[in-house]
């Protein structure tokens, strides 16, 4: 499988390159040269595979450059009821990713969040930690990660990563942004490879230093810089393989449909649920669910996408979804405009300039229905309310961003053909945001034994301005 850029670049690198590169040299997205379509055939043999096995299968439509016995071996290594096994009670945690159903057959939790660090990153990043330490071995290499996280990409990744010799992870984090339990679980990891920096700014402040510092092309060489965001392929195509095995888990045959709604801010999950509809699975809506920061809601009613500045970017509860500037956008919109590279590098010649752009009333809007995409967003009141409601009606506790995923579904259920089960990604466990569990239900959250007490521990993080030329000699100064 050969890889091209959103924004045209002329080279076609296969997947461990990308894997290493991050973003495309010209500061497009790495995407297949096309998607992979599934045959009725081979989605019948794959109904009855565990997630390892489903996971080889997908994987191996897009890895073709890595043998296929040690991608089995990497897969079978890193899906493991060991690994991720903090299914609720009476969720089989063998089956990775289990649905938890609020009512049978209709309206389901797709468990995603139930590995090391009580998120969905953990699905993509525990892979993304043994492909790096494949691939670096198999080369000779090493590489310095350079990450932005909102509260969970950090943790998963350095999670991943600790203790890997040939990786350096460098993890700028939003100062004041994260609740308690986030924090700590970064900052107190004492390993030698990992470095956290904590930015006087918003994610977003973050996420863009991540780009100007992979944009420079020369630095990036000389040190070796690569990615654990889902700018990173490889992210986005591990995390399509839960929307298979959920669909699996929700139907009894492939002439059934399945609708998903997907808590979002990046739009790294959402953009591979609508690449596993693209690759052919029975997906008949995706809904997107935003929070207060609701750029991406925005563009879905009205044609407009207008990132927002830092000052206008909200702080709250939900704030792993405190996103203004979504990077898996431009892989979404490439396919929007008929992967036309041209038309992505304008449009993303103004985002990154700071600007907006509107496809209201274009040829390429108009074809929005195709994409089965519909959106909706939540506020502070919509996912008290609705923890509440969830815990009140079905016994069973959310955390903050599925809370903001279960308002929307409930608000878009109309948009979803009737018969048709409808799942919530679960993004994460209610013990990372205890405070708001608090206010919505008067307790606290169950957390696991291995993590009570994380808060107390030493933290180890140096804080900074969100300044590019900083982070550089940060870097420098320690590889
Ligand atoms: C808990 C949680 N929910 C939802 C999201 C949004 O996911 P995405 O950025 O892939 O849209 C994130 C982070 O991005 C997250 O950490
Ligand atoms: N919500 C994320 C933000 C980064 O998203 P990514 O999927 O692009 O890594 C976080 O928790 O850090």
């Amino acid at each position: 499988m050969k890889y091209l850029s959103t924004r045209g670049h002329a080279a076609r690198p296969e997947f461990c390159d990308i894997l290493l590169g991050g973003l495309a040299p010209d500061g497009g997205l790495y995407l297949p040269e096309s998607y992979p379509r599934i045959s009725r055939a081979e989605l019948d043999a794959w109904r009855s595979l565990s997630y390892a096995d489903l996971a080889l299968a997908i994987l191996s439509k897009f890895i073709t450059d890595i043998p296929a016995a040690d991608l089995k071996a990497i897969c079978d290594k890193t899906y493991t009821a060991e690994i991720y096994r903090f299914a609720r009670p009476g969720d089989d945690a063998a089956e990775i990713t289990p649905v938890h159903w609020l009512e049978a057959g209709k309206l389901g939790l797709l468990e995603l969040s139930n590995g090391p660090t009580l998120a969905f990153k953990d699905m993509a990043m525990q892979l993304l930690g043994n492909l790096f330490e494949y691939v670096l071995e198999r080369r000779g290499e090493t590489i310095n990660i350079l990450g932005a996280t909102s509260g969970d990409t950090g943790s998963a990744a350095e999670y991943a990563m600790r203790g890997k010799h040939a990786v350096r992870v460098f993890m700028l984090s939003p100062h004041g942004k994260m609740s308690a339990f986030q924090r700590a679980q970064m900052y107190s990891l004492q390993d030698e490879n990992i470095y956290n920096i904590a930015v006087t700014g918003m994610f977003d402040d973050a996420q863009d230093i991540v780009k100007a510092v992979s944009n420079d092309a020369a630095f990036k060489a000389k040190y070796k810089i690569g990615a654990v965001n889902s700018i990173n392929w490889a992210r986005v195509a591990a995390q399509i393989v839960y929307y298979f095995k959920g669909y699996f888990a929700a139907t009894r045959s492939n002439d059934e449909q399945v609708a998903f709604c997907v808590p979002s801010g990046n739009f790294g999950n959402i953009c591979a649920g609508h690449i596993a509809r693209q690759m052919g699975l029975p997906i008949a809506r995706l809904i997107l669910a935003t929070n207060e920061n609701d750029v991406l809601d925005e563009f879905f009613r009205t044609g407009v996408y207008r990132p927002r500045k830092a000052a206008e970017t909200h702080v709250t509860s939900s704030p792993s979804m405190d996103i203004s500037k979504a990077s898996n956008f431009e892989r979404f919109v490439f396919d929007l405009v008929g992967r036309d590279s041209k038309r992505v590098a304008e449009l993303w010649k103004a985002v990154d300039a700071g600007g907006a752009f509107d496809l209201s009333g274009s040829a390429d809007f108009a074809r929005i229905g195709d994409f089965a995409l519909v959106s909706g967003c939540s506020s502070h009141a919509g996912r008290v309310a609705t923890i509440r409601k969830v815990f009140e009606q079905y016994g069973t506790m959310i955390d903050t961003h599925t809370a903001d995923g279960v308002k929307v579904a409930w608000d878009c259920a109309g948009s979803v053909p009737a018969g048709v089960p409808l799942l919530v990604l679960e993004t994460a466990l209610p013990a990372k945001f205890a405070e708001t569990i608090r206010e919505a239900l008067g307790r606290e959250p169950e957390r696991p034994a291995e993590l009570e007490g994380i808060e107390n521990l030493p933290q180890r993080v140096e804080l900074m301005a969100p300044d590019v030329e900083a982070v550089k000699r940060f870097i420098v100064e320690r590889v």
